[in-house]
């Protein structure tokens, strides 16, 4: 890959200060407005680098139905995961440091319009390198704290997910604004736009919109609610402050992997050892009974279940030591097998009792 270096994209010192912040809300909630205020607070009082990605600009009007309309939920769907691809490339570049490349299987119309958005917001450039077109990313973009801002409706914690997933991914801040406005008010201010959409989907949307749950979702704990209309100035301090944690923050993508791996693992192989136990509780108990049934004198019989038990014990007390002989190749533990190995030891001690071999 080629790097930035030399041209006004230089590379920067450091981890890079990312965040991706969510809006989310009703239509005409006051999203957009709000999040160009807020850039351009941003921009001026803490000297980062803003970018501002409306969804309703760069998926471009062609797939809209008609007048005010949206595309159907599963093609809206679609779009918005390109989007999210289309994100992960300038991503990947800013991470890097290095120059942005076009994603393969690309809409051409909104991977243009996307790139208009990066570039009519000082992030990226057109030069040409060595005869082909491409991408490098502006000074500011890789030398100042870098704030996305994603304005979108994101009614569904589902759709705020994957932009989590996205910050995980690449260990980035991550924080949410719910900008949380009456339903008659957006109605209002809706029907007063040009291309109002019809009110039916503003109420709809409103009967299904979840909103950021931070006691329910761990992930969504760095949100904030922000009433509208009399939002933006008031609540200032308070989304900066949002901001900078979530800036300094970053999503722990390895430690949080790591975690989960382990709590998985102690789940799945408590679950295994159990089942163990049962089979081998079941393997002793059928032994005994045929002990008893080839008339084995009472002391011996007392002698067989002593010894079986105890094989039983050292069997369990292998596994959770996690003793390579019973793991197959997927490294999990696998049952037939350590039920073989026990039926195998379980007869050398039979045939001391039994007077006919097993
Ligand atoms: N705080 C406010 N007070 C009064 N009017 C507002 C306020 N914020 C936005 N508006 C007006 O409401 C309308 C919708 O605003 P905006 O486009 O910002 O909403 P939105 O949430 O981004 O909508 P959508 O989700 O449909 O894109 C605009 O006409 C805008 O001027």
């Amino acid at each position: 890959m080629k790097t930035a270096d030399g041209a006004r994209g230089t590379r920067s010192e450091g981890p890079r200060k990312l965040v991706l912040c969510v809006l989310c809300g009703l239509p005409a909630a006051g999203k957009s407005t709000f999040a160009r205020a807020l850039g351009q607070r941003l921009r001026q009082e803490q000297g980062w680098a803003v970018g501002v990605v409306a969804y309703d600009d760069v998926i471009p009007e062609t797939f809209l139905d008609g007048a005010g309309a949206r595309p159907r939920p599963s093609q809206w769907k679609l779009l918005r995961q390109e989007l999210l691809k289309y994100l992960e490339y300038f991503l990947m570049a800013v991470v890097s440091g290095c120059q942005m490349s076009a994603p393969p299987n690309r809409t051409e119309a909104m991977w243009e319009d996307f790139i208009t958005c990066l570039k009519d917001q000082d992030l990226i450039f057109s030069a040409v390198f060595e005869a082909q077109s491409c991408y490098l990313l502006m000074k500011t973009a890789v030398s100042r704290p870098l704030l996305l801002i994603l304005d979108d409706n994101f009614y569904y914690q589902s759709m705020r997910y994957e932009v989590y997933q996205l910050a995980r991914k690449y260990s980035l801040g991550f924080c949410q604004l719910f900008l949380d406005c009456p339903l008659e008010t957006c109605l209002q201010r809706n029907g007063q736009r040009p291309r109002a959409l019809p009110a039916e989907t503003i109420h709809l949307m409103g009967r299904k919109i979840e909103k950021p749950n931070p006691e329910k979702n761990a992930w969504e704990h760095n949100s904030l609610t922000i009433q509208s209309p009399a939002c933006a100035s008031e609540a200032s301090l308070e989304v900066t402050d949002l901001l900078c944690i979530a800036l300094e923050n970053p999503v722990k993508y390895v430690e949080d992997n790591v975690k989960q791996k382990e709590t998985d693992r102690i789940i799945c192989s408590t679950n295994i050892l159990h089942k163990v136990d049962q089979t081998l509780r079941r393997i002793v108990s059928q032994t005994m009974k045929e002990a008893k049934d080839e008339q084995v004198l009472p002391y011996n019989l007392k002698l067989l279940a002593e010894e079986l038990n105890k094989l039983k014990t050292e069997f369990l007390e292998d596994l959770r030591q996690g003793n390579k002989k019973y793991l197959c190749f997927q490294q999990t533990i696998d049952i037939p097998d350590v039920t073989s190995f026990f039926h195998y030891e379980k007869d050398n001690i039979v045939q001391k009792y039994f007077s006919k071999q097993h």
